[in-house]
């Protein structure tokens, strides 16, 4: 197999500082990451937190208001959006799907359409195709192109838990074969692919960051999720030193509440990574957003 996280591998993008502002709001602000060649970068955050405007902003569908992004010449971008504009009262099969944007070979389909177990579906109607199939169509059409950069904008959407790990399974067998960089925006804040490199946790700003604490050797997690799941998920575990309160604004861990983060926030006391063990009621913004405001004795210490 391939070195894929070998010190030479080719930076694709790389947003330095990145912000978007729109009427005046800024969505996303003091964004830092990379993808590499080989590389999983997944995006976690709650609702609205600026995952799809910073995946957006990765690609140069959006262009920065501040910061900088670059990306490597001639970057081949393979893109699953989280909603797809399809009139699903006209009839639509899955290989018609694969070229609605743009031409391609009967052979590069059937390889596409191969590659993600959708072949023996070409003629079927998207509209009924279960919610695992779907996303493997919309996987088929983004890989046909051979992209350098996947990017999938919430992929195990509207997917039962079982073809969640199937999903992540064709996803890692894509990156092995091709060597593709994929960014991954999940849906879940705490359960990531396993293969993972690295975690960016954003809400309006980027959290904290790190490698998922993969759980396959705990016998605890294998008794709960079972082997498969253990080979395709693990747990992200973070800690936060400041909430977002549902109104937008911000308490502190000295108690005080502010209209908007500090520079500073997000980060730490001083350990590499910014990741942490961390209890269910450790009171990370997720966490409060998930299970409702309950107080300031949930806060970080
Ligand atoms: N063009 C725009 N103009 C104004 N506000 C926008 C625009 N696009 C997105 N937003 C707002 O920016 C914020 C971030 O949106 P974004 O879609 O990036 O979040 P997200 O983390 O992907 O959310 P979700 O998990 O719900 O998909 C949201 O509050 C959204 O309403």
């Amino acid at each position: 197999m391939l070195n894929f996280r070998s010190p030479e591998t080719t930076t694709l993008v790389s947003l330095a500082n990145a912000g978007v502002c729109r009427n005046g709001k800024w969505l996303v602000r003091g964004v830092d990451f990379s993808i590499s060649r080989g590389e999983i970068v997944t995006l976690i955050g709650p609702n609205g937190s600026g995952k799809t405007t910073t995946a957006k902003t990765a690609i140069g569908v959006l262009k920065p208001d501040e910061g900088h992004v670059e990306r490597v010449a001639g970057l081949r971008v393979g893109y699953v959006p989280q909603k797809l504009a399809v009139d699903w009262t006209l009839p639509l099969t899955v290989e018609r799907l694969m070229t609605l944007t743009g031409p391609l070979k009967r052979r590069e389909i059937d390889e596409a359409l191969a590659a993600t177990g959708m072949l023996h579906m070409a003629k079927a109607e998207v509209q009924h195709l279960s919610g695992g199939e779907f996303q493997r169509a919309l996987l088929a059409r983004a890989i046909a192109r051979k992209p350098d950069l996947l990017v999938l904008d919430e992929p195990v959407q509207g997917v039962d838990f079982s073809g969640e790990i199937a999903l992540y399974e064709l996803i890692k067998q894509i990156r092995n074969r091709t060597g593709c960089g994929i960014l991954l925006i999940s849906h879940d804040l705490h359960i990531v692919m396993a293969e993972t490199d690295t975690v960016v946790c954003l809400n309006g700003h980027v959290c904290c960051r790190g490698t998922p604490q993969v759980v396959s050797q705990s016998p605890e997690y294998l008794k709960l999720f079972g082997r498969r799941a253990a080979g395709a998920l693990a747990v992200y575990s973070h800690h936060h030193d400041h909430t977002h309160l549902p109104d937008g604004r911000v308490l502190h861990a000295d108690g005080s509440i502010t209209e908007s983060c500090f520079p500073d926030d997000g980060h730490h006391h001083g350990e590499a990574g910014n990741i942490h063990d961390h209890e269910p009621d450790c009171g990370c913004g997720h966490h409060t957003r998930l299970q409702g405001y309950d107080g300031a004795e949930k806060r970080d210490a």
